[in-house]
């Protein structure tokens, strides 16, 4: 099993947006390397998020990098836009795209680590053929489109089988895990095989920010422990 040092990804979704750089400035008093920024189309899911501007504001606030989540159709018109935008990372989704390989070459000739995301009712035999191609495979644990969700429970059985796809076929990737994500579950979570833990709601509806990455991160790392 592979043992990646975990990352905390606060997903501003769930941040203040009257004063995001403020809400950005507490989460780098954390040291966080990783903003996750989730964009929605209200076409692929049904709601409206942000686009690139508040990516541009959001990797102005940070030197952390940026994680940008793209859950929207035609992902590959929008791919320039955010690689100007700051992100360092463009995850687009398996069920949006008709030439997935396609997509990922486009990301990676923009110069940007390239993920894949799969909802929780696509099976992972639709990601195997590309999984030596990625960076990151995304497990979403809540249907995408909105924050404040619980998280869905054979996210853990999807996981382990992940890991176990990752070693089957020596590969590499990040394994992310995006939604419901929190004090509660985080520990289980890493312990089940996640590298890179999005936190909207933990994060920015705590009283004490930075407190509460690092305590997401102290979980996230005890269950890496139980793995070793
Ligand atoms: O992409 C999504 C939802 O579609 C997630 O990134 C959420 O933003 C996570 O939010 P919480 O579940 O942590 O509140």
């Amino acid at each position: 099993m592979q043992n990646k040092q975990p990352v905390i990804a606060p997903s501003i979704l769930a941040a203040d947006y009257s004063r995001l750089g403020a809400q950005i400035e507490e989460c780098n008093k954390a040291d966080i390397q990783w903003i996750h920024c989730d964009i929605m189309d209200g076409h692929f899911v049904p709601n409206i998020s942000y686009g690139a501007s508040v990516v541009r504001a959001a990797a102005k606030s940070t030197d952390a990098f940026i994680d940008v989540h793209l859950m929207i159709e035609n992902p590959d018109a929008f791919i320039g836009t955010f690689a100007e935008a700051g992100a360092g990372q463009i995850t687009v989704h398996q069920e949006a795209c008709i030439h997935l390989h396609r997509t990922i070459q486009s990301i990676r000739r923009h110069g940007l680590a390239a993920g894949v995301a799969v909802n929780p009712a696509t099976s992972l035999h639709t990601v195997e053929p590309i999984i030596n191609d990625v960076d990151l495979v995304l497990l979403m644990s809540v249907n995408p489109g909105f924050g404040g969700q619980s998280f869905i429970r054979s996210t853990y059985q999807r996981l382990q089988r992940l890991c176990t796809m990752r070693e089957e076929h020596k590969a590499d990737f990040f394994i992310e895990v995006d939604g419901g994500v929190n004090l509660d579950n985080i520990e289980k979570i890493s312990r089940s095989g996640a590298d890179v833990f999005v936190a909207g709601s933990a994060v920015f509806k705590a009283p004490d920010i930075p407190a509460r990455i690092n305590e997401l991160l102290r979980e996230a790392k005890a269950g890496k422990e139980m793995v070793i």
